[in-house]
Formats: structure tokens, sequence, C-alpha cells
């Protein structure tokens, strides 16, 4: 991407020109001129088969499309240019788009054969990324938004429109909730209008300045009135009609100042009328994008058995914006489960549907007459298929099948006037003839009628004539710049007769034509040239009788789209065994919370030989603190709930034994510190923000995952903020929330809070490797594997040596520190044995809550308060219980070292035990900055505080 600086070097005219303006040649002073009318972007100059550009622009499309720097020379100067070739823009356009160009194309606009002096050229489209509308630019299942933004004091109307197809989205907004409409929506290109001042958004969209008048709502009413005939009726606030109004303005002007015919619905919605996804959600549950180098390894690629790009489109719309309509959500759920039990039904449509063209897209080019012939033979088979889908559906109970099914309007005139009109296999060009069909225009049939009878005489022509001349060798041709000819050899010349009249001599022959000939030659050509002008204009009459009904076709498209998407989910229902989840009622009580029997992760488990199922039980208000090694599972479990939830609002099956769900009105995540380093902001800063978010915006309804949060700064200040976040969501939110953590003083919370319980995830360990179950039980985790995980990961061995001698010195440290607290440790539990489980043998068993709380109460009675001491002492005995079950083979005997046992007591009794190191060692562990020190620099810092202690 390049500066805005290196943009403006290239936009406007070349200064160089300027300087000799008057002096310019007409060709180059019309590209200053052009150029000047539009200095907000490059402007690409036809000039015969190419696109020019000069001066400064020209190295710039040199550079950025790899094409040869040549130059231009006159009177005035030496010009710098490169062109790049128009039969083959796309590609050199796709270029320059990526660089952070905008695009203007100036055409010749009359033949130039035609035109008497200069050709007149003019800027016929914008080339941007969002007025892009050249199919090999576009992405085929994907809408490619532009967007516009207007503000009114606290209020904002936002408004997208996709001009490859016609889809015109409007919305108002305050501040916040406009932010996360643009990131769902992340529209490629957006104009902002006055005064709106928008913080950098996390896509990257091209900022567009326009004209502000177009914002005005007087002249945003008038864009929008040629539109819809009531445009108050259809956006009924003033600030989100002056971002619709100024939107489909620039539009217009991007598309060579013409309307957007095919945008026939403008659509209004409200965005708390959908479940909200904010793009933290979207990337972290990595429902689009993946950091996975897995194929295929997101929730949308998982469900994309799209059989064409209406419904590719259509599901990315829904998974960008499930449901909170229960009734809508059912419907839903209805027909894809009446698809699911119909196998018959699901094959024929996928065999329908994927014979199914880009019907938005077919319609938004025949509307801007740029759709050939070949587009509307395609856009007649796929019309052919209406009447078989409808047919297909003809029995189906659903209300919404059976609704879609009743749109399909079969369109029969127009298919109709399609197959009458157009040949069979129509040529890729319109203008050069071929392309109308015959019977259909009496003119046009007499025309070819006499080309072809004409034709007929010439190729008879050659036999009569040798028979009358005796001239075996004489031949009848035709050529572009002679025109038909008869050709007689040298040396029959003199038996030539005297009509014929000399055309043209070669090096052995003599061509002739008679007056009979040339007169018939005037016929075929007049003929021929009228029939291709007549078969143009024909075409043209045809696609703007198709564009008349665009609105008609939009409405089929559209219940493609969604039908494509229903017999989807109904498939990917049956290939994964999902099951259609259950909603649950408010009642008295709220609704209950979220409770999953063997529930899986969509995608990992596709890429999971085995996949373990698990089940999750979250009632209304419940935090379950998720504890366990690292890589046991946690961010896998947690996710899969989140994506339950979402599937179901979908309007999907889901991949779980059973589901009983409650609507859910937002979903948050905030992911671990790494995770998300985003520009400009530390990471422990953006860490905050968006736990600020979530602490401002969930609610009863809404669901949480935080996955550690706090990660991102000192242990103790993580620690603290992860349990003041518990006690806030507990206490104040009483959102549905999962929290993993490696911090396991948290779930000491679970004792003091009815809502709080402990889940975790447990490995075993023999000699020396570590196997993890993946399975969640109840309780609190006492291992975290961190060593065995960082060897699984190819750490250096010396490294891996080092950290467990070092975590080795640290139990051997604490456990005679346990000693030395006497009384206590009479009480421990041994440590679990080398070959054992590391946690209790988990179980799919979904516990109560009251039995949860029961059992964390017990773990964790030693219930020490939030003091750095305790803090300190508790990290210590993490890897205490950690050592005690790697070292069994290699180090010392393990000490009794059960983190609920050795800690139980009193803080105030282990506050007294400790001596005068151990607090400087607290305390030099409490200021270390953990984020910025290096794995050896820790090292290093633990060796010398292990020295001190011992
Ligand atoms: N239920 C499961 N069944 C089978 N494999 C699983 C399951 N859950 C997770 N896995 C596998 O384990 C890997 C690690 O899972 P995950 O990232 O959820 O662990 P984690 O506990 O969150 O780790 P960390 O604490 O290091 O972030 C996953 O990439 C997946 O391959």
């Amino acid at each position: 991407m390049n500066t805005d600086a290196e943009r403006e070097e290239v936009y406007g005219a070349p200064d160089a020109m300027l300087a000799v303006r008057d002096d310019l040649t007409p060709m180059l002073s019309q590209y200053a001129d052009l150029c000047e009318m539009h200095d907000d972007a490059l402007v690409l100059f036809q000039v015969g088969d190419f696109y020019e550009a000069f001066c400064e622009a020209a190295e710039t499309v040199a550079r950025t499309c790899e094409v040869t720097l040549t130059q231009r020379e006159d009177s005035t100067g030496t010009w710098p240019m490169a062109g790049i070739p128009i039969d083959n823009a796309a590609g050199y356009l796709e270029r320059l788009l990526d660089a952070g160009y905008r695009v203007a194309l100036a055409d010749q606009v009359e033949d130039a054969s035609e035109a008497s002096g200069l050709v007149d050229r003019a800027v016929t489209q914008l080339i941007t990324p969002g007025t892009v509308v050249d199919e090999e630019l576009l992405e085929a299942g994907r809408a490619t938004y532009l967007g516009a933004v207007a503000r009114d004091g606290d209020d904002y109307g936002l408004a997208v429109v996709d001009v490859s197809t016609g889809e015109c989205l409007v919305t108002g907004a305050d501040r916040a909730l406009l932010l996360e409409e643009l990131d769902r929506l992340a529209p490629a290109e957006l104009v902002v209008g006055p005064n709106c001042d928008l913080p950098d958004p996390s896509f990257d969209p091209m900022e567009t300045p326009f004209d502000s008048d177009a914002f005005d709502i007087e002249a945003a009413t008038e864009t929008l009135s040629s539109y819809v005939s009531r445009p108050d009726a259809v956006v009924e606030a003033d600030v989100e009609r002056r971002a619709v109004g100024a939107l489909l303005a620039y539009a217009e002007y991007a598309q060579g100042d013409s309307k957007l015919e095919y945008v026939t619905r403008i659509t209004r919605f409200d965005p708390r009328e959908f479940l909200q996804l904010d793009a933290t959600a979207i990337r972290s549950l990595e429902l689009f994008d993946s950091r996975s180098a897995h194929a295929g390894s997101t929730l949308f690629s998982v469900l994309d058995e799209t059989a064409c790009a209406l419904g590719r489109r259509r599901l990315e719309a829904w998974l960008r914006r499930p449901l909170v309509d229960r009734d809508a959500i059912e419907a839903r759920l209805d027909a894809v489960g009446e698809l699911a039990d119909d196998a018959l039904t699901r094959a024929d449509l996928r065999e329908h549907l994927s014979a199914v063209y880009d019907l938005e897209r077919l319609v938004a080019r025949v509307s801007r007459e740029r759709a050939n012939a070949r587009d509307l033979r395609s856009l007649q088979t796929t019309l052919d298929r209406v009447p078989e889908i409808r047919a297909t559906l003809d029995s189906v109970d659903s209300g919404r099948l059976a609704d879609l099914r009743d749109s399909l309007d079969d369109l029969g005139d127009v298919r109709d006037l399609i197959d009458r009109a157009i040949v069979d296999d129509p040529p890729q060009e319109i203008t050069e003839g071929g392309v109308i069909a015959s019977g259909f225009d009496d003119e046009l049939d007499d025309l070819r009628g006499t080309a072809t009878e004409g034709r007929e005489w010439v190729s008879d022509l050659e036999a009569q004539e040798r028979e009358r001349t005796g001239i075996d060798s004489l031949d009848v041709g035709y050529n572009q710049v002679h025109g038909y000819y008869i050709e007689v050899t040298n040396p029959n010349l003199d038996k030539v007769p005297d009509d014929y009249v000399r055309r043209q001599t070669l090096k052995n022959s003599e061509r002739f034509y008679t007056p009979e000939l040339k007169e018939r030659e005037d016929e075929i050509l007049s003929a021929t040239e009228r029939a291709e002008t007549l078969e143009y204009d024909l075409f043209c009459e045809v696609r703007a009788e198709v564009a008349a009904e665009s609105e008609r076709i939009q409405a089929v498209a559209d219940a493609l789209a969604d039908l494509d998407v229903l017999r989807t989910l109904a498939d990917v229902a049956v290939a994964n065994d999902y099951t259609r989840p259950e909603f649950r009622e408010d009642g008295s009580e709220g609704h209950g919370g979220i409770e999953i029997e063997a529930g899986r992760h969509p995608v990992v488990e596709r890429t999971q030989d085995e996949f373990v199922p698990n089940p999750t039980s979250l009632p209304q208000g419940g935090v379950a603190l998720v504890t366990g090694p690292n890589m046991s599972g946690k961010s896998t479990y947690m996710r899969q709930v989140a994506l339950v939830c979402i599937l179901a609002q979908l309007g999907s099956f889901v991949p779980a034994r059973a589901a009983r769900l409650p609507v859910v009105d937002r979903v948050f995540t905030r992911v671990g510190a790494s995770d998300d380093i985003a520009g400009g902001q530390s990471t422990f800063m953006r860490e905050m923000s968006e736990l600020t978010e979530i602490l401002h915006n969930a609610t009863e309804d809404s669901l949480v995952l935080l996955d550690e949060v706090g990660r991102g700064t000192s242990t103790a200040d993580g620690l603290a903020i992860a349990r003041a976040t518990t006690e806030f969501i507990h206490d104040e939110v009483g959102a549905m929330t999962l929290f993993a953590t490696h911090y396991h003083d948290l779930t000491d919370a679970a004792s003091e809070r009815s809502g709080v319980f402990n889940l975790h995830f447990t490995a075993t360990q023999t000699d020396g490797e570590v196997t993890f179950l993946h399975s969640v039980a109840e309780g609190p985790s006492s291992s975290s594997y961190g060593v065995e995980v960082a060897q699984l990961a190819g750490v250096p061995p010396a490294v891996v040596d080092r950290a467990r001698g070092l975590v080795d010195a640290n139990v051997a440290a604490d456990a005679s520190e346990s000693n030395a607290d006497g009384a206590d440790d009479a009480h421990d539990t041994p440590d679990t044995p080398d070959d054992a489980t590391a946690d209790p043998t988990p179980t799919e068993s979904v516990v109560s809550n009251s039995t949860r709380n029961e059992g964390v109460a017990e773990a964790a009675s030693d219930g020490e308060g939030g003091t750095l001491a305790a803090y300190v002492d508790g990290l210590g005995n993490n890897h205490h219980t950690s050592n005690g079950e790697s070292s069994g083979a290699s180090g010392p005997p393990a000490e009794p070292s059960s983190k609920s046992t050795s800690r139980a007591g009193s803080s105030a009794t282990h506050t007294a035990a400790r001596d005068d190191t151990l607090d400087e060692v607290a305390a030099e562990l409490r200021d270390a900055d953990l984020v910025d020190t290096t794995p050896l620099e820790a090292l290093n810092l633990l060796s010398d505080l292990k020295g001190r202690l011992e």
C-alpha cells in the first residue's frame, strides 16, 4: 500500500504538462483535462488498444504493473508513458487497486474511424475497491461493499451497497454500534460524511473523499427519490437518508454518472435485531478467517456446501448476522429439519442450484448495459431451472420452504423473450452479428436473406465464369480491402471477357470484377452491415426489456439464495451428525442458561482424528472458570459453546447430542493477549479495552468468553484483574461466562460466589510423555505441563532440561518451606503418581451447579484472599504440582503437594511463616515484567531467586 503523498503525486494533471499547457498536442491536452477533472484517481487514457498513463502516473503504472516505461515524443517534449492492454486489463487493474490506487478509465467514446480529428474520450468508470464490477476483480461468493457514514450529533447513519449486485442496506446507530457494524460489514471503501471523526477501523477500507454537499439532506433525499418513490417511508431518519443518498450519489459518479437501475430494494435494518458479533468475536471465533494452516479451518468453510454463488454470499450474510427472533430462527430450523429428513429433495435441489449462475450479478450487468448475449443466455438457463425447483418443493410442509417456493416466479416471459431473441451459442462480441436468432425480427431476416442470397450467387459465379471463359483455374474470392474479385492467372489473361474490369494486379495474376459482381457485393455488404447494426439495436432492446424486469429477477435470486443456504445447512447437519437445538422459553426464573450434551467444536472436530465431545451446563448468570494444562482443550471448549449458540441462531443444527439454549443477544470474546496484537495499542491496552467493552455492554442474555484475561501484565496485576472481572461479571452483569485461566488462585472465587464454578481439563503423563484427555470435568485443575508443552513444541532440549531442573529446584525449595510450615503438612494428600491422571477422573456427566460449588468449596477450602504473598505462593504451588507429576522418573521423590492441602490454613499462618528472604523474593517476582521478559531472562531470574532461597 502506498502513502497518501505517493498517491497524490499521480492524481491530477502532471505538473510538467501544465507548464506547457497551451503547446500540448490535442491528445495530451485532452489527457491533462481529464486528469484535472478526475483529480482523485489515476487516469488511464485509452489510445487504441491500450490504456496509457503519462509522466509520474506512467512511472507508477510501470512499476506496479511491471510493464515497460516508454516515452512519447512531440514538439512539446518527451513524455514518460506506460500502457496496459485493454483486452487484458483486469490483472493490471487489480495490481493498482491492491497498491491502494483509485483508477479512472478514460475511454474513447466515439468510433475512431468516424471521428473527424481528435477522438472524444470520457471517464466511463471509476475503479476503486468498493466500486469494482468487473467479474475478474470480484470474489465470487463474497459481497464487496461500498459504504457511507453520516453524522448528526450522537447519531450516525450507515449505508452500504454492493455495486456488483445492487444489494443496498442502511441503518442507524450510536457511535459504538456504528463502529461494530462497520467492522461487521467491513466495506472495502468508505465515503465519510462531514464531522464523522471515525477512528481507524480494524479492517482496512479505502477512505474516499467525496463532495460533502452530497450529504445534505435535500441532495440526499433527491438522489434517493430516484430509487424509491417515498424516500422518507423507506428511510425515516435524516441521518440515515443522508448516508444512503450520498452513497448512491458517489456510486453513480463512479459508474460514469449513471443511475444504478438495479438497486431496486433499499433495506433498512436495526443491528439490535440480530445477534451482535463484533469484529473481535468474528475474528477470534474464526468464523471467516483462520490463523490455522489447516484448509477448511473456519466455521464458514465447514458450512460452505453451497451450490451457487448466490447461496455462498447469503450464507456469509447469515453467519455475520445470526438472528435473535425466536420465530424466525425456528422457521429456518423447521426448513433445515425438513430438508435434512429428505435426502432426495436435497439432492435434487443441489443439482438444480449448481446450474444456477450468479443471477444478482447478471441482473446488475444487464442493467448497467454491460451484459453480452452470453450473459442473457446464462440468465435464461438459470431461470429455466426455476420451474423445476418449484416442482421439487411441491409437497413441502415447513412454512419457510413453502413461502420460498411460492415466491419463485418462473419468469416465463423473460425466458421466452431471451429464448426467441438470442441464438443458442452466441459469440462474446455483441457488435459483430450472429447474436439474434432468426425468426425474431422480419427486417433482420430480410437483410440476412439478401446477404445469403448474394453470397450464394457469388459462390455459383466461379463455376459459371469458368464455363463462360474456358479458364479452369479462374477463382472467385473476397478480401477486406478490395471486396469480391475474379482472379485469372497471367497465362490466361487473353481469355478474359470484355466486361471484366481490372481491380488489382498481382505478381502472377490479375483480379477483376464485373458490374454485376460489384452490384451484388454492394448488396451483400450493405445488407450485412445493416444487419449487424440492426442486431446490435435489437440486442440492446432485448437487454433493456430484461433489465426492466430486474426487480422480479432479483426476487427470484433472493429466494434461490435462501434455498441454497437452507439446503446447505441440512446437508451439513446430515453429513456431520448435527442435532436440532431447542430454544428455551424465558420463564419466571429467566431462560435457564446453556445446556449442551456431548458438544463438539465444528471446526476442530474436522481436523482431529478423534474429537472428544464435552458437555456444557452454564446456567443463566453462571461463570465457569476453566483451568487445565496448556493444550488440554480449554479454548476449544469455550469456543465450541459460542459456535453452538451462533450456529443455532443462524438456523443451523449444531454439533452436539442435544442442546437446550437461550436466545443470546451478543457473544463477546476476549482471547489471549498475544493473539490480538493490533497496531497503535500495546497488547495489554488492547486487552483491557476489549474487556471494558464487555463489562460495559454485556447483558444477562450475553455469552462471554474470556481466555486468559490479565495475561498481558504482571502476574499479580493480572490475577487481580481476573479476579475483579469475575466478581464484576457475576455480581453486576450476570452474563453467562466461560473464563479460561492459568491463574489457579482464581478458582477460589468459586467458594465465594454461588454462580461461579470450576471446570478443568486433564492430562496424563507416562514416561515423561503427556497425553491430553480433552475431557472437561468439574472442579479446578492442579497442573500446567508448561515445560512438557514446550518440549512438544520443539524447544531445544537444553532449555527444556534446564527449565525442568529449575522447576524441580523450586519444588524442593517449596517443599522445605512446606515442611517448615509444620503441622499442616501432616494432612497433605500425596501428589499424583506417575502414570496416573493428574486431575480427578473426567466425567461427561453434567453436574448441577450446587454440587459443583460444594466440590469447589471443598477443594478451595484454604480460601486465601488476594494478597500478593498468596498469589506468589499459588504460583509456587502450581509448579510444585506439575513437577511432582513430571519428575517422578528422574527427579527427587515428589513432595506432598496437592494445592488444596498445602495451602490449607489461613493466609495469616502463611505470612507469619515467611522470613525476609521470602518476602524479598516475592517482591522481586511481583515486580518482574513478564511481558517484556525473554525466556532466557526468566530462567536467569528463576535461577537467581532459587540461589537466594537456598
Ligand atoms: N475435545 C477435543 N478433542 C480432541 N482434540 C482436542 C479437543 N480439544 C482440543 N483438542 C486439540 O488440542 C489442541 C489444543 O487445544 P486448546 O488450544 O483448546 O488448548 P488450551 O487448553 O486452550 O491451550 P492453552 O492453555 O495453551 O491455550 C487443539 O488444537 C486440538 O488439536
